[in-house]
């Protein structure tokens, strides 16, 4: 008594019973131990009895038997639906929802999409027909290509743990003793020992001024064999602003304590080093294919270098450890500075000979080839745009009119044109215009499925250029840095010359300091213009091919002194 418990049959299960109801909506009964029984017919649903049972005992048996079998089938329907919703999600889950791709072709995939170099302007054209993410296939390999302000943002900043690996490509592990450098290095606490130590050691403020005096002295140097150069008539600029940008990171690596080993010999190392770097091995895109690296000779050039650049670091190792304490422990270089963590350790963290090595390539690396371009294409585009070029000569003039030998550093800070034209200029032509990362995660991205260990490709050349951020996007107009608070650090994501978040450039400012103190000079001391010949409107700004590209051609320029 006092309880109530209802049941529910569709008659549709019985087509014998008619939709509309003969039935009592509810009848009352009587069971043997007296219990009241009020049986309530819902007027949706009608219980199916047949008609021959007229005993209630047996109308609530056959009704309890319909339920039961009902129940089974229901049950069965859903415990089927289960495991093929399972199934469907697992077999979702290992293909998920991946981003628009272009048609792959067999065996290659996307490849041949990406052309002989530039290739971020085959991307930027593919990100206009496939929208800001889409996904590659590099021969075996998934490829994800970002084009984009936000989407740069997610995957650099917030959504950076998911994103912060970087693929170990062969040159890579064959030359950077298997990736145990820090640019290369997979995610993971050894990555974040290294850095911890580049960034305070190696690249901080207080390193970065301790080179003033280096900076400024190869500087100085450098404006003199401009101005011998031109008094024979033009000036390799490029040439001599490689030369001056390899002398101050290798001196600054290693001060003059090269172990006998030839200065002219450092730098080819590291020019071979850097196109090594730069090339892609077929095993990158199909790992199984590892036979044709070793038949194309690739395997034997990488040998060659890798031993060659060990031979010339440790030389230059051991002259370091034999001099080591004789000057009252002052540290000078950079080397000197890893060789007190390798000896000492720094908060438990102690480096190998090996990381010491491979740190030391990083500066390197990340140095040479990157200064230099930013020197150049902002040069190019100065030459290019001679009014630009009289507005910044201008400023850089009057701030430093009246000191001694040239432009200081100290006196860089409040050149704003100075510093609009090279942001400007790294805009336009980023030195790395695509830069590699891997997820270490299944994530999503935009809404979709991105699994772990897919490469992702920045382009951030394309995002320097994209037209919903930037008015006339391709055309070099310094003053657009003028009114904004946009640096180098990656906070704004249109604007990432040097990455953003955790795996960031950690050298900025050790690149930009050589790299304004260099253009101020050049401002400073000498008027710019093309060879006889040759006009601005006809000088082209054409890249080189190639994945981090140079000028096309070397920059010969006229230098008049002042
Ligand atoms: C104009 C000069 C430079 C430019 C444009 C530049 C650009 C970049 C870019 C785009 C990245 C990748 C960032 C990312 O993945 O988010 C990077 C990483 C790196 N750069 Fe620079 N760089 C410059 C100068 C330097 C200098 C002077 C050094 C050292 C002496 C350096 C050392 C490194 C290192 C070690 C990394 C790898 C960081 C990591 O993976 O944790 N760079 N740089």
């Amino acid at each position: 008594p006092g309880r109530s418990s209802t049941v529910s049959i569709d008659p549709s299960g019985n087509p014998s019973l008619p939709r509309t109801p003969p039935y009592p909506t509810q009848s009352v009964h009587t069971l043997a131990n007296g219990t009241h029984v009020r049986l309530k017919f819902s007027s949706i649903f009608y219980v199916a009895i047949p008609h021959t049972c007229s005993n209630f005992k047996m109308m609530a048996l056959m009704a309890s038997l319909q339920l039961d079998s009902t129940l089974a089938v229901l049950c069965l329907a859903f415990v089927a639906s289960c495991i093929f919703l399972v199934a469907r999600s697992r077999k979702d889950g290992a293909r998920g929802s991946p981003p628009p791709s272009p048609p792959a072709l067999p065996v290659i995939g996307n490849l041949h999409q990406l052309g002989r170099g530039r290739h971020h302007r085959r991307l930027q054209a593919l990100a206009r027909s496939y929208g800001p993410l889409f996904l590659l296939r590099l021969g075996s390999v998934p490829a994800v290509v970002v084009s984009s302000p936000s989407l740069a943002e997610a995957v650099l900043k917030t959504q950076d743990h998911a994103f912060c690996s970087r693929p170990q490509p062969r040159t890579a592990r064959g030359t950077l003793y298997g990736c145990r450098d820090m640019a290369f290095s997979p995610y993971g606490e050894r990555w974040r020992q290294l850095r911890r130590i580049a960034v305070l050691h190696l690249l901080s403020a207080k390193q970065v001024d301790s080179f003033r005096s280096l900076r400024q002295q190869e500087v100085m140097g450098f404006v003199e064999r401009i101005r011998a150069g031109a008094r024979e008539g033009a000036v390799n600029v490029t040439e001599l602003v490689i030369s001056l940008t390899n002398t101050v990171i290798s001196k600054a690596a290693f001060g003059n304590r090269l172990g006998g080993v030839d200065p002219g010999v450092v730098r080819h190392m590291m020019k071979e080093l850097t196109e090594l770097l730069g090339t892609i091995a077929v095993s990158d895109v199909f790992p199984r294919l590892r036979w044709v690296d070793w038949a194309t000779g690739l395997d034997a050039r990488i040998s060659r270098t890798a031993a060659e650049l060990d031979r010339v670091i440790e030389k230059t190792l051991a002259e370091h450890e034999g001099s080591r304490g004789n000057d009252g422990e002052e540290v000078h270089d950079l080397l000197d500075g890893l060789l007190s963590i390798f000896k000492d350790g720094d908060q438990g963290f102690r480096l190998d000979r090996t990381d010491v090595k491979a740190l030391i390539l990083d500066m390197f690396i990340g140095g040479t080839d990157t200064i230099y371009k930013a020197i150049e294409w902002t040069m190019a585009e100065l030459v290019k745009n001679p009014r630009e070029m009289e507005k910044v000569q201008a400023e850089v003039r009057q701030v430093a009119a009246g000191t001694q030998g040239g432009v200081l550093e100290e006196e860089l800070e409040t050149m704003s044109l100075l510093h609009a034209a090279m942001k400007e200029a790294l805009r336009l032509h980023p030195p790395i215009p695509l830069f590699p990362h891997e997820s270490i995660q299944n994530t999503r991205l935009h809404g979709y499925d991105i699994p772990a260990k897919t490469r992702i490709m920045i382009n951030a050349w394309a995002i320097g250029r994209d037209s919903e951020s930037w008015e006339d996007a391709d055309e070099f107009r310094p003053e657009r840095f003028m009114d904004r608070a946009m640096d180098y650090n990656g906070k704004d994501p249109r604007f990432i010359p040097f990455g953003a978040g955790r795996r960031g450039c950690p050298g900025i400012a050790f690149g930009m300091r050589l790299a304004e103190l260099t253009l101020a000079n050049m401002m400073y001391h000498f008027d710019w213009m093309l060879p006889e010949g040759q006009d601005p409107e006809s000088f082209e700004v054409v890249e080189s091919n190639g994945f981090a590209p140079a000028l096309q051609y070397p920059l010969i320029l006229v230098a008049k002194p002042l």
